[in-house]
């Protein structure tokens, strides 16, 4: 075929990236509370501690799916940096041009991942806040502080959200019945051996229906309030509050925080000082879990790092829900051979899926996993987050959350992981427990 086939040419297979104009001022005297007073029902959002994340509009997107998920993205987002004029006087992560990310679990799933790159991002860290404008260079020529200021303004007041009280929530199983739950444990554990398979994460979801349209800023609020130290996202009807993050890019700065090993904290006895200490901390189980969870992290990280530097020991996360053994990993990113360091989104490619959300060793809980689960988890316990055009960005693992399905139906997932001696009840029980969070932000307890 000649050159100029058009079956060959790479836009066939990759999308052309729009060419963008993005435009960032520093948000004077913004208040304390700016990212909360952003959150709305259709936002993308980004947020932990009120720092955060929180886009309008969209300027470009991308959907795709399969096993190339992560690399078209990668590449249509490279060529749009490439090709983008991007004013940014502040220079900081989330500054400038950014995208939003939601990434499948599966290859297999029929969810589209997507990059989204709003109109309008307003930011805020420790130190700045700020409006990023982004759009063709025509529509943004001669654009003002005052102007960008407005847009924000603007996008903040918007009514569009359903800003109903929030209605009756009746909660029914979805694609797995708490049934076939029990029996998939039950099978994962017996097949453990002749598979060689140490881990398998086995989820279930359940449907959360409204009497009324369910208001996502509403949800948000919730989580923001009761679980501000988790990193609270919203991306086209994905929601939650995750207290898992796959990595964090700064600067060739790569930091983890992986999690293995929960404990409910409404269990009988959980009140006894010391519970989870013995439970959690020095249980044999759990403790293995999460090992386990660690050196697969230590496996996708050597490769394009420079050593790594996780503490001897977890630490005891403790949420309003459950405890989790918890370990803050760090590592100095290496650059390539041209001298380019991964960003954020090559390095969430890389560590997905984690052994904290599919199983050890990855390829063969994989497979089981498809086999027993029986269930399409969408972008559930995929990455989640945001890069932008220095490689900066954060990834969280899309945990603690549901799916709008239509406006007055969420779907929510929970998984637990399944090692020896799991009593298949308990993990049902884990599966509530961590269903909790947005049971509650939607007014179901
Ligand atoms: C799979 C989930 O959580 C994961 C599984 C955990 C476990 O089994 O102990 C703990 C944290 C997460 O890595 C979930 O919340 O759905």
């Amino acid at each position: 075929m000649s050159a100029d086939s058009p079956v060959l040419s790479a836009s066939a297979h990759q999308p052309l990236a729009p060419v963008l104009t993005s435009i960032t001022f520093e948000y004077l005297d913004a208040p304390e509370t700016l990212v909360a007073d952003s959150l709305r029902h259709r936002s993308m959002v980004w947020t932990r501690n009120g720092h955060g994340l929180v886009g309008f509009g969209t300027a470009a997107r991308l959907h795709t799916h399969g096993e190339e998920r992560f690399a078209r993205a990668r590449a249509w987002f490279a060529q749009v940096v490439e090709q983008a004029q991007i004013v940014d006087p502040i220079s900081r992560p989330g500054s400038g041009l950014v995208s939003f990310g939601s990434f499948a679990f599966s290859f297999t799933s029929v969810f589209e991942s997507r990059m989204v790159i709003p109109q309008l991002v307003i930011g805020r860290d420790e130190e700045k806040s700020w409006i990023t404008v982004t759009g063709s260079a025509k529509e943004l020529e001669g654009l003002t502080y005052q102007q960008a200021l407005a847009r924000a303004e603007a996008a903040m007041a918007d009514a569009s959200a359903p800003k109903s009280a929030p209605g009756r929530i009746e909660l029914t199983s979805g694609q797995l019945t708490a049934g076939s739950y029990l029996q998939a444990v039950d099978q994962a554990l017996s097949r453990f051996e002749e598979r060689g398979i140490s881990k398998l994460v086995l989820a279930r979801d359940v449907l959360a229906h409204s009497s009324t349209s369910i208001d996502l800023a509403g949800v948000m609020a919730a989580l923001t309030e009761r679980y501000g130290n988790c990193w609270t996202y919203s991306v086209d009807g994905l929601v939650g509050a995750t207290p898992e993050m796959l990595v964090r890019v700064t600067d060739g700065l790569a930091e983890a925080r992986v999690l293995a090993g929960t404990l409910d904290r409404a269990a009988a006895g959980a009140q006894e000082p010391g519970f989870a200490q013995r439970n959690l901390f020095e249980d044999p189980k759990q403790r293995n879990e999460h090992q386990l969870a660690i050196d697969s992290l230590t496996d996708s990280l050597n490769p394009i790092s420079h050593g790594m530097n996780a503490p001897e020991e977890p630490f005891i996360l403790e949420l309003p829900n459950v405890w989790h053994l918890a370990s803050d990993v760090r590592a100095q990113l290496r650059a390539d051979t041209a001298g380019v360091l991964p960003t954020a989104l090559d390095v969430a490619e890389i560590f997905h899926p984690t052994a904290a959300v599919c199983g050890t060793p990855t390829k063969k809980a994989g497979v089981l996993l498809r086999e027993l689960e029986g269930l399409d988890r969408g972008p559930y316990a995929g990455p989640v987050g945001w890069v932008d055009s220095r490689g900066d960005g954060e990834f969280g693992i899309a945990l603690r959350g549901g799916i709008l399905e239509d406006e007055k139906l969420m779907r929510l997932y929970a998984g637990c992981g399944i090692v020896p001696g799991s009593v298949p009840e308990d993990e049902l029980a884990e599966s509530w427990a961590k269903m909790r969070p947005m049971r509650q932000a939607l007014g179901a307890e």
